[in-house]
């Protein structure tokens, strides 16, 4: 660790982003999901949005395309390792970053982050190929760790909003089921080369142990998805419409158990928290 306490130091400088894409000898292709960060003052900001007390003994990356990221990381983590599908990325990253390999500071997976072994890890930060946004996020949030991933816009503002709010929905109950989850800032699709369609959020993640208990966890995000395809409905008529989605086996028996007020809500109204109290009395007496 540096004096600042965060992590060590590697290089001199920052590497240029437009000189590691000219390096890595292809540029991005949209169709692949590659859209490198090409301005400095947001990559410098990234890794700020850890929390403070994060442990920096291992940072994952998913997808490192050219490694303007990959280069701040190991400034501020003592070991990286960095998942990413394309060959030709892949071997430009363990030759422009061969002395931390070497040091066995960096480790650079080749392979699809959905499928591939990932490591142990004390934390994530990613510009994420937004094709796999939701996947990857359901494979990082279980883990318990903090997370700063860059999503597009709307994707990160849903996974953030509270409860009465339009983007309320789904992905935001099932993530803050995880933990406390801010948009720290809206990125311009000037910051990217190729540019995306629409702008960006970079989202952090802290996680959080819940003030509620899930037994089933799989039933409760089940119970979430299938009170959401219903969401201007009253929850009483939302738990008696869906058991193909949520698995229960006697919905009216949850109807009847479940507290009045709650039975009056609807999807959209409901915290994290009440989502996982009925969850529970539902696989207590409906499953
Ligand atoms: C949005 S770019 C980010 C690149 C780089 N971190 C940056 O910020 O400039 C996403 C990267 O993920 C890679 N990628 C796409 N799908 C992937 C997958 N399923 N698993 C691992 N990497 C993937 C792409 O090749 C690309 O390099």
């Amino acid at each position: 660790m540096t004096s600042d306490g965060r992590g060590q130091t590697h290089g001199d400088a920052a590497r240029d982003p437009d000189a590691l894409i000219r390096r890595a000898g292809a540029s991005g292709d949209p169709d692949r999901d590659q859209h490198f960060l090409v301005d400095d003052r947001v990559v410098d900001r990234i890794p700020t949005y850890l929390p403070e007390d994060t442990d920096l003994s291992h940072v994952l990356e998913i997808g490192g395309g050219p490694g303007v990221l990959t280069d701040r990381l190991l400034d501020v983590a003592d070991r990286v390792t960095v998942v990413e599908q394309d060959r030709t990325f892949a071997d430009h990253l363990r030759r422009e970053f061969a002395e931390e390999v070497e040091a066995g500071r960096l480790t650079v997976l080749e392979g699809d982050a959905l499928e591939i072994d990932l490591p142990d890890f004390s934390a994530c930060v990613s510009n994420l190929p937004y094709g796999i946004s939701s996947e990857i996020s359901f494979r990082l949030l279980p883990e318990g760790k903090p997370l700063v991933l860059m999503f597009q816009k709307e994707f990160g503002e849903r996974m953030a909003a509270e409860s009465g709010t339009s983007e309320y929905g789904r992905l935001s109950v099932s993530a803050q089921h995880y933990g406390d989850v801010d948009v720290c800032e809206i990125v311009p699709r000037e910051a990217f080369d190729p540019q995306p369609a629409v702008q960006s959020a970079i989202v952090r993640i802290e996680p959080r142990a819940p003030d509620y208990e899930v037994d089933d966890e799989e039933f409760f995000l089940d119970f979430v998805k299938a009170l959401f395809t219903q969401r201007r409905k009253t929850i009483r008529n939302g738990i008696r419409n869906t058991p193909h989605i949520s698995g229960l086996s006697d919905p009216d028996a949850v109807v009847e158990a479940a507290d009045e007020d709650v039975l009056r809500k609807r999807a959209g109204n409901m915290a994290p928290a009440e989502f996982a109290e009925l969850a529970q009395l539902a696989a207590d007496v409906g499953l």
